[in-house]
């Protein structure tokens, strides 16, 4: 009896045992079963993400003085209105982005990690002595505009426009908005300064202010507009017109490809992080084109252009010389639609600028040689144009460098502005390298611009890092990345073919280097 009952207990401890290990068999599999459905194109995951309603769009109240001075010490605000800090913005890149919907998340993890580590390495590069160097006291004569000590009551005008606030500035900077003290802070060599208190602020009533009219730009080739906010502020809004990872067509002539508003926004962060200040700030931000667009402007040449399209997006297409068609309308998703809004330079008529043809300007006819002016001539692609000195960044791979703008006041003795960047980041499978003549044919670098490529070359402060870093403060940075992998690693690739080729000079030049850092310690008082 009792070897009886010990062989049924052994088998129904077996058969326990054994029913056990099949159920979790065949649990493993049901628990790993995706939920959610298979992971979307990122086309339908940008689609999702536009529908839904960004907080950032949506007006801002008034701005009040306590937020904006602990903006000004480093911090920006999410796009729930929270004040988020570059720690912040550390641990919450390292969560793995817990907000975004899971086919991002699980793309994104990687990113995220390499978001956290680029990102202390960006405070690495903005804290290393060569973005720190003492820089002199700007003379009097050195500022683009100054502020009148007094203005006389006939000067004044009454009127408040309608959806404007009522200005009550002052001469102290406190009393400035945002867009004014950038105004007030441009001198001979640069927009604004290094580590600028009012960037934060700036950006940040770009990418969320009420939008109170949207009209036309008048010259250009392609649609721009000129949005106003409630304070008075401007900026240039371009229109996306082009997906994150679509390359140029390569049979594009250069002056008919496409504008991208990712261009702006991430030639002015390149623009920061080479240590320029050249660009007028660009930030992105997801426009109602109804409600921010078509209600708002007194435009009629836009008015006129929208229409719904056959899936129900609300597109419009302006006035211009290139791509102003219904075939190239530019439209929301449904309404939503994503931009670049750079701020606005100082008006003409308080700081002309003059402008200046490029010696290395690439054609603008299919048939025509651009006419050289003393420098070399070859073929490009079937057609000859003069190489083109395009621009002080040589890895942007803008060719769209025709002219240059400088500020009249500064004369000869002043920096270029890299205004209008949208035909940058076009191509990253191929590189262009008569886009490198200028630098080839003078063999000429600041000894500060040098240091600063080499630095970027280095894997502790890589390029591609830091500007992926960078990037992610972009308000659109939730929506998808600015740029794509395949852009960021073309950056590092066109460093180290500037970097060679500077060293190629030097093999044949004696007088390469450019050594400004000696000027600079002449100039510099102890105090400075
Ligand atoms: N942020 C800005 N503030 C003030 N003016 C600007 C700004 N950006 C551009 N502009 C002015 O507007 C003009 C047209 O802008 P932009 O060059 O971006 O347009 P575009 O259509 O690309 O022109 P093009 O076809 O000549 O390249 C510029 O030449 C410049 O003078
Ligand atoms: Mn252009």
């Amino acid at each position: 009896m009792r070897s009886r009952s010990r062989t049924i207990c052994l088998s129904l401890a077996f058969i326990t045992v054994f029913l056990y290990l099949l159920l979790a068999l065949v649990s493993l599999p049901i628990h790993h079963q995706p939920c959610d459905p298979p992971l979307p194109p990122r086309t339908h995951v940008l689609r999702d993400l536009a529908r839904a309603d960004h907080a950032s769009v949506g007006p801002s109240g008034p701005t009040d003085p306590a937020h904006r001075d602990s903006s000004s010490k480093g911090a920006n605000k999410d796009a729930k209105g929270r004040v988020r800090t570059l720690s912040d913005g550390l641990s919450s890149a390292s969560q793995g982005k817990m907000n975004m919907p899971g086919g991002v998340r699980r793309h994104g993890t990687d990113r995220a990690e390499s978001v956290a580590s680029g990102l202390s390495k960006l405070e690495a590069l903005f804290d290393h002595p060569l973005y720190n160097m003492p820089s002199p006291p700007i003379p009097e004569e050195d500022w683009l505009l100054k502020v009148k000590p007094k203005i006389k009551a006939s000067e004044k005008s009454s009127q408040i426009k309608e959806g404007y606030e009522d200005v009550r500035w002052n001469s102290s900077s406190t009393s400035h908005p945002p867009w004014l003290r950038f105004h007030l802070g441009i001198s001979r060599w640069q927009l604004y300064p290094r580590r600028d208190p009012n960037m934060d602020p700036l950006t940040e009533q770009l990418a969320t202010q009420r939008i109170v009219s949207a009209v036309q730009k008048s010259g250009g080739t392609q649609l721009k507009l000129v949005m106003s906010f409630p304070n008075y502020g401007q900026a240039m809004f371009k229109p996306m017109k082009q997906e994150r990872d679509e390359e140029t067509n390569y049979n594009l002539y250069y002056f008919s490809d496409f504008e991208r508003h990712n261009a702006e926004i991430a030639a002015f962060h390149l623009d920061r992080i080479l240590g320029y200040r050249r660009i007028p700030p660009a930030v992105g931000r997801l426009v109602d084109v109804v409600e921010e667009i078509k209600r708002v402007t007194t435009d009629r040449k836009v008015a006129r252009t929208f229409f719904t399209s056959p899936v129900g997006n609300v597109c419009f297409y302006g006035q211009c010389s290139y791509y102003c068609s219904t075939e190239h309308a530019v439209c929301g998703r449904p309404r939503k639609l994503e931009a670049s809004l750079a701020v606005m330079l100082p008006d003409l008529s308080l700081a002309s600028r003059r402008s200046w043809r490029s010696p290395w300007r690439r054609s603008y006819s299919r048939s025509k040689l651009a006419k050289s002016v003393g420098v070399s001539v070859f073929s490009y692609r079937g057609t000859s144009v003069s190489q083109n000195l395009q621009k002080k960044h040589p890895n942007v791979c803008n060719m769209d460098r025709h002219h240059y703008e400088t500020f009249e006041k500064f004369g000869n003795n002043t920096f270029l502005l890299h205004l209008d960047n949208g035909r940058a980041f076009g191509r990253h499978s191929k590189d262009e390298p008569s886009i490198l003549a200028p630098l080839e044919q003078c063999c000429r670098i600041r000894r500060t611009t040098w240091l600063r490529l080499r630095l970027l070359s280095l894997p502790q402060f890589r390029l591609s890092d830091v500007m992926r870093a960078s990037l992610s403060h972009d308000p659109l940075h939730s929506v998808a990345p600015l740029l794509s992998e395949p852009h960021l690693a073309a950056l590092d690739r066109r460093l180290k073919t500037v970097l060679e080729t500077v060293s190629r000079c030097e093999k044949r030049d004696d007088d390469v280097i450019f050594d400004d850092m000696a000027s600079l310690k002449d100039t510099v008082t102890p105090a400075g």
